[in-house]
C-alpha cells in the first residue's frame, strides 16, 4: 500500500536534509506508529505521503500511484483517497458536528440521500450521535478529535494518516482515540499515526517505526516502545 524507495528530502530554502535514503514498506491493513524525537523527519514523511511535498530523490508509491509522477491537477483526487487527522482538529468553527462531517461528502458529489444515511452512521461509530447539532467550540478536545476522525472516515478511505492526533487531548481520551483507530483498523483500514507519546504506543500491539535524523533506526513489527 505504501512504498518509499531510497527517498531523500532536502528543503531547498535552508538546505536541511530531513530524510535520507528512507526505505519503508507498509502493507494494506497494517497499523503503524511513527515515533522519534523532534526534528527527526516525521512530519516530512507525512507531507510526502500526502503529496504536500515531493522528494528530492527516490520513489513513493501509495495505493498503486507513483506520487513523484502524479500530475499537479490529479493531486486533489489523490488526497480524497486519504483520511487525514491533525493535532489541531481543523474543524470548521461555524458548522455544527453534522455539517463538518457532511461537508467532506458534499465536496465529492455524494448524493443527498447517501449523506443522510452515512453521516449519522459515522457519528454513531465515533460515539457522537447526541452531539450532531453542537458547534465545535461547545465540545471537549476529545470530542472535537472524534469529529475530525468521523470526517476522515466518512469517505471510507483505505488509508488514514494521523499526525499527532492526541497531541491536544488528555491521556485518557488519547487512549480512546487510538482504541477507536484500532477498531477501524480491524475492519481493514490502513493506519499511519505519528506520535510523541511512547506510553500510548506501548499500550497497543502495533508496528512501531522509529525515525531519527531522517532515517529509520528501528522497525518493530511486533510490539515496541522507544526511549527518547
Ligand atoms: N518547510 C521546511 N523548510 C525547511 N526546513 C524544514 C521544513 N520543514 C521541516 N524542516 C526541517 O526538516 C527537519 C525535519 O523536520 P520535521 O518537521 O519533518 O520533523 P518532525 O520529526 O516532524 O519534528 P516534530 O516532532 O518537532 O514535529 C528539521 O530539521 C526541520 O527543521
Amino acid at each position: 500500500m505504501i512504498e518509499f524507495v531510497n527517498v531523500s528530502k532536502v528543503y531547498k530554502a535552508t538546505g536541511t536534509r530531513a530524510l535520507s535514503n528512507f526505505n519503508v514498506s507498509i502493507d494494506r491493513g497494517e497499523f503503524v506508529f511513527v515515533v522519534g524525537p523532534s526534528g527527526a523527519g516525521k512530519s516530512t514523511f507525512i507531507k510526502l505521503l500526502m503529496r504536500e511535498e515531493k522528494p528530492t530523490s527516490g520513489e513513493i508509491y501509495v495505493n498503486g500511484q507513483n506520487l513523484v509522477r502524479l500530475k499537479r491537477r490529479k493531486v486533489p483526487y489523490y488526497r480524497r483517497t486519504l483520511g487525514v487527522v491533525f493535532q489541531d482538529f481543523r474543524l470548521i468553527p461555524t458548522m455544527n458536528v453534522y455539517d463538518n462531517v457532511a461537508f467532506a461528502l458534499r465536496v465529492t458529489n455524494v448524493s443527498a440521500k447517501d449523506i443522510r444515511s452515512r453521516v449519522p452512521y459515522i457519528l454513531g461509530l465515533v460515539g457522537l450521535s447526541g452531539k450532531a447539532k453542537s458547534l465545535p467550540e461547545h465540545l471537549s478536545g476529545g470530542e472535537q478529535q472524534r469529529v475530525a476522525l468521523a470526517r476522515a472516515l466518512v469517505n471510507n478511505p483505505p488509508l488514514i494518516i494521523a499526525d499527532e492526533p492526541t497531541g491536544n487531548i488528555d491521556p485518557d481520551l488519547s487512549f480512546e482515540i487510538v482504541d477507536l483507530l484500532s477498531e477501524i483498523n480491524k475492519c481493514g483500514t490502513t493506519i499511519v499515526m505519528v506520535t510523541h507519546e511512547h506510553n500510548l504506543v506501548s499500550e497497543f500491539d502495533h508496528r512501531v517505526i522509529t525515525i531519527d535524523e531522517g532515517t529509520i533506526i528501528s522497525d518493530d513489527r511486533n510490539r515496541g516502545y522507544y526511549d527518547e
